[in-house]
């Protein structure tokens, strides 16, 4: 299935209630089972990731699929893994390309048992769960923060807590930031110092908490403006100071040309016109934002270099690649060491503007979500498995359509 994308158009002010934030509903979901709460969580993600981790939360069963939600997946080996019981984790053919090995070696050396059920280092898992013993651990911390989220989620709740020791460069830091601050809401104050993070073991406290809105479901509302001078966007539900890293979008977009009030009304956003020669940008604490970014600065004639990316080729799909590959249909020639950066130099061909391009979606929300207000830019564009938008963002099309991107289905 795919969506032809038309401009239409739009009211000049539109007003968009943003997403929850899937990180942060996930990890209160977590905390809310470590803490045996009663309370329901506000402003609850309606994600498929978060729906995913709802489903094993609350089921009967012994064997879960996760799809496509990294979170899910890193979280509940380690929550399962204290658990006694036998359970098997799966998720989707993706899933079972994402590496693991991190978290399970970690847990192993805590006295879980967890086996691999098809591929030695990736789901799915079987997990024998049992009683954990805590104390030191060394763990890289540059492969998935997710890993070590996971761990500190648990640590309070197994014996003597845990003291992780990190190596190697810390990516995605504000995730980690966000993890400890959730734990601290719920009762558990742990230390960072350095690259050791401390947790005592400790009782959770049961909270009634509400999820923020999603401050990277917000990137693509700053790439529309950015793109559409004519639109103004109010987006409710964001926080100024917020838990999440992606927040930082607003002072990225800033540079681009996109200026952002708070007020009671929510958080608007003002084409200013400012556009510079030049972004470069190391995404190692955003990674989440990279795609948006890329393709705004193309259409926008910006040339870029993007560092601290070494994570994007794990996550939903390779990104380096799948951002490369989709530029190009549109005409830009972006090249990469094929690790941790991206690069566009401004070189461009000239692509026939009345022809039908079609953009893959690599199973990825966000290159979905990215690429659809190019619509702005090209008439015809289309947009295939436009569906994958429901891993973070299910009413994204209906959304859209307000700001004058309305689809055609096919
Ligand atoms: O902890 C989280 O909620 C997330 C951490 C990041 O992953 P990595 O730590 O694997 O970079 C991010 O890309 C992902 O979308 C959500
Ligand atoms: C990388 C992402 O998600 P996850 O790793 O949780 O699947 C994402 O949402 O961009």
């Amino acid at each position: 299935m795919h969506y032809q994308l038309n401009t239409t158009t739009s009211a000049d002010h539109i007003q968009i209630q943003l997403p929850s934030s899937k990180s942060i509903s996930n990890r209160l979901l977590l905390l809310n089972a470590l803490s045996y709460s009663p309370y329901e969580i506000k402003n609850l993600s309606d994600s498929d990731d978060t729906k995913a981790m709802l489903g094993v939360l609350n089921s009967n069963t012994n064997s879960f699929d996760v799809g496509a939600a990294g979170t899910s997946m890193r979280f509940l080996t380690a929550f399962l893994s204290k658990i006694v019981g036998e359970w098997t984790l799966t998720g989707s053919e993706r899933m079972k390309q994402r590496p693991i090995k991190t978290l399970v070696d970690a847990l192993n050396k805590l006295g879980a048992k967890i086996e691999y059920i098809e591929k030695e280092g990736y789901p799915p898992l079987r997990i024998f769960g049992s009683n954990l013993e805590g104390g030191e651990l060394e763990l890289p911390g540059n492969v998935s923060s997710q890993y070590i989220s996971a761990l500190l989620m648990v640590a309070p709740t197994i014996e003597n807590g845990l003291k992780l020791t990190l190596t190697g460069e810390i990516i995605s830091r504000p995730y980690l930031e966000m993890t400890l601050a959730l734990m601290k809401d719920f009762g558990v104050t742990s230390h960072w110092k350095g690259n050791v993070i401390t947790v005592p073991e400790a009782p959770y406290q049961p909270k009634v908490v509400t999820a923020e809105s999603d401050w990277s479901a917000a990137s693509y509302w700053y790439e529309m403006v950015a793109l559409n001078p004519a639109i103004e966007v109010t987006l409710k539900g964001l926080k100024k100071i917020s838990l999440q890293g992606d927040s930082q979008v607003q002072h990225m977009f800033d540079k681009l040309g996109v200026k952002t009030k708070f007020s009671q009304k929510g958080t608007t956003l003002t084409n200013t016109g400012k556009k510079p020669g030049r972004f470069n940008y190391n995404f190692i604490n955003e990674p989440d934002l990279a795609q948006t970014l890329a393709v705004t600065c193309c259409l926008m004639d910006i040339p870029f270099h993007f560092t601290g990316l070494q994570t994007l080729k794990i996550k939903e799909t390779d990104r380096i690649n799948a951002l490369i590959n989709e530029l190009k249909k549109l005409g830009y020639q972006l090249s990469s060491n094929d690790t941790d950066d991206l690069k566009w130099d401004g070189e461009r061909t000239v692509i026939e503007q009345e022809a039908a391009i079609t953009i893959d979606t690599y199973k990825d929300h966000r290159m979905a979500m990215a690429f659809a207000p190019a619509a702005f830019k090209y008439a015809n564009l289309v947009i295939n498995d436009p569906m994958v938008v429901t891993k973070s963002y299910p009413n994204y099309w209906e959304d859209i359509a307000l700001a004058g991107i309305s689809f055609i289905e096919g």
